[in-house]
């Protein structure tokens, strides 16, 4: 699979804007806590790593993905904010619940994002299992929190221009 010949961090070779101007939430699920903790580190840093002051990242968690969504509505309501990065990790277990979970929080933060014209970004993993979880989270194929970070800022970038 293509996925196994890269790293989905890797962003050496794209521009990516500075981000002091920029506010941005973080919302994490809780459920899976050891991968979602790892995404959090990755895109917490990677937005200092790019100019975010400490003080401009506001974070709140969530019992779980699928209330990423409703996380995401409040933040944005009630701060103003330039992007939202939602992080959880939904892994398959026995019963489609897996699948309802997935479906509502990608359609979810999408609706999200359109009702207040501001970037929520789909920072959630959906694996099969724990280790593409693990590989995906600061393994092999990078960490999705980073990956995360680093769209917010482009889009928060394209926002302010496009805006001003
Ligand atoms: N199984 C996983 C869940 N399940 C919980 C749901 O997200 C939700 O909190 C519950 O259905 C109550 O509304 N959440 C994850 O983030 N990851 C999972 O693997
Ligand atoms: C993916 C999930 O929702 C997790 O709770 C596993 O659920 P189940 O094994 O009941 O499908």
């Amino acid at each position: 699979m293509a996925t196994q010949l890269k790293n989905l961090s890797d962003f050496s070779n794209t521009t990516i804007p500075n981000a002091g101007a920029y506010r941005f939430g973080i919302v994490v699920a809780e459920w899976n806590a050891k991968i979602t903790g790892a995404l959090y580190e990755g895109a917490y840093q990677s937005l200092v790593d790019n100019g975010t002051l400490e003080e401009n990242i506001f974070t709140y968690s969530v019992p779980g993905s699928f209330e990423l969504t409703t996380g995401a509505d409040i933040l944005l309501k009630n701060k103003n904010l330039d992007a939202v990065i939602c992080l959880g990790c939904v892994i398959q277990g026995e019963t489609r619940h897996f699948d309802f979970i997935c479906n509502a929080v990608a359609n979810g933060v999408s609706n999200v994002s359109i009702k207040y014209s501001k970037p929520v970004i789909f920072g959630v993993l959906t694996t099969d299992n724990e280790q593409q979880a693990e590989d995906r989270a600061g393994g092999k194929h990078g960490n999705k929190g980073v990956e995360a970070a680093v769209t917010a800022i482009k889009m928060a970038d394209l926002n302010k221009q496009l805006h001003d």
